[in-house]
């Protein structure tokens, strides 16, 4: 498979190959602008950074690349819901299409120095048991200053189908009590720590206690402070009205047995997300995209 790969992408500049001691497979990408990393199984962002930057996404010490389960840290794909299920709490948490075997559809230098990763997942036996329609997820990866994920949702069956979801971002900042996120400001929000509903959200966000916000009708672009690394993170998005907030803060940390128990001084999860009303019905042939873009800001 490696070699197949490598054979096939020999004359594409800066792309290369890697397997996790469990098999799985990473798509390396080095040019003029930046670097990036992507888990195939997924369709799965792990790693971006500029040149001349630090890294910008975050990955657990903990991290378990194993097939069938999700990776913690990195850009998870939850597809085609977001959190639990809304009416059977069996299912899994956030879809199924992180824990997912995606194939590599295409690679491209662009002329302007960018590189394109483009991954695609399709209809399973084990998501038709689960999941009763035929569709083609697409993530389009665009590695350069700025790394943008363009996830397309197309249903290939002959019902309609609804579809939610979220690039579950996770950010690397330097310490998590000299972060603010800006972007928020007056923005209603459903609390899942409190499980209070409809707070309007007074300022920036800070981070010193276990946060699990969904913000709800917001587009805007978010930017995360950073102190300790005296940096702005700029994360805007299209196709979404809901972000979501996420620091697990120490007991969570600790209960996730792949997050490592200080992982939560070092991130933050900004995530463009689909749920609640903030839904796509598509019938059948039609389309929706779901886009995240990241870079460093002034
Ligand atoms: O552990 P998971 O399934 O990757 O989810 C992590 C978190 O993801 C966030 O999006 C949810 O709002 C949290 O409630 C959840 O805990």
């Amino acid at each position: 498979m490696l070699q197949q790969l490598q054979q096939k992408y020999a004359n594409t500049t800066g792309i290369s190959f890697s397997q996790s001691d469990s098999g799985l497979t990473f798509i390396h990408v080095a040019n003029d602008q930046a670097q990036a990393k992507v888990c195939v199984h997924g369709g799965h962002v792990c790693e971006f950074q500029p040149i001349g930057e630090k890294p910008v996404i975050w990955m657990s010490e903990d991290v378990v690349y194993k097939e069938g389960k999700a990776i913690r840290g990195g850009v998870p794909v939850c597809w085609p819901w977001f959190g639990p299920h809304s009416t059977d709490t069996s299912l899994p948490q956030h879809g199924f299409a992180r824990n997912q075997h995606w194939t590599i559809a295409h690679i491209e230098n662009r002329a302007n120095g960018q590189t394109l990763v483009e991954l695609i997942l399709t209809e399973t036996d084990s998501s038709l048991a689960i999941w009763p329609h035929a569709f083609e997820l697409k993530i389009s990866i665009v590695v350069g200053i700025e790394l943008e994920m363009n996830l397309t949702s197309t249903n290939t069956g002959d019902s309609p189908m609804v579809v939610g979801g979220a690039l579950h971002t996770y950010f690397v900042v330097g310490d998590i009590a000299e972060t603010e996120i800006t972007g928020l400001d007056q923005t209603v929000f459903d609390d899942k720590v409190s499980s209070e509903d409809q707070i309007i959200q007074k300022g920036g966000v800070l981070i010193d206690q276990e946060v699990d916000r969904v913000y709800l009708d917001t587009d805007t672009t978010c930017v995360i402070h950073d102190g300790q690394n005296d940096r702005n993170i700029e994360v805007s998005k299209s196709g979404s009205h809901t972000t979501v907030v996420w620091n697990p803060w120490i007991e969570k940390s600790q209960e996730l047995g792949d997050f490592n128990d200080n992982g939560y001084l070092t991130m933050v999860c900004i995530e463009a997300v689909n749920a609640g009303n903030d839904v796509y019905e598509l019938q059948p042939k039609q389309s929706c995209s779901l886009i995240q873009r990241i870079k460093i800001g002034n």
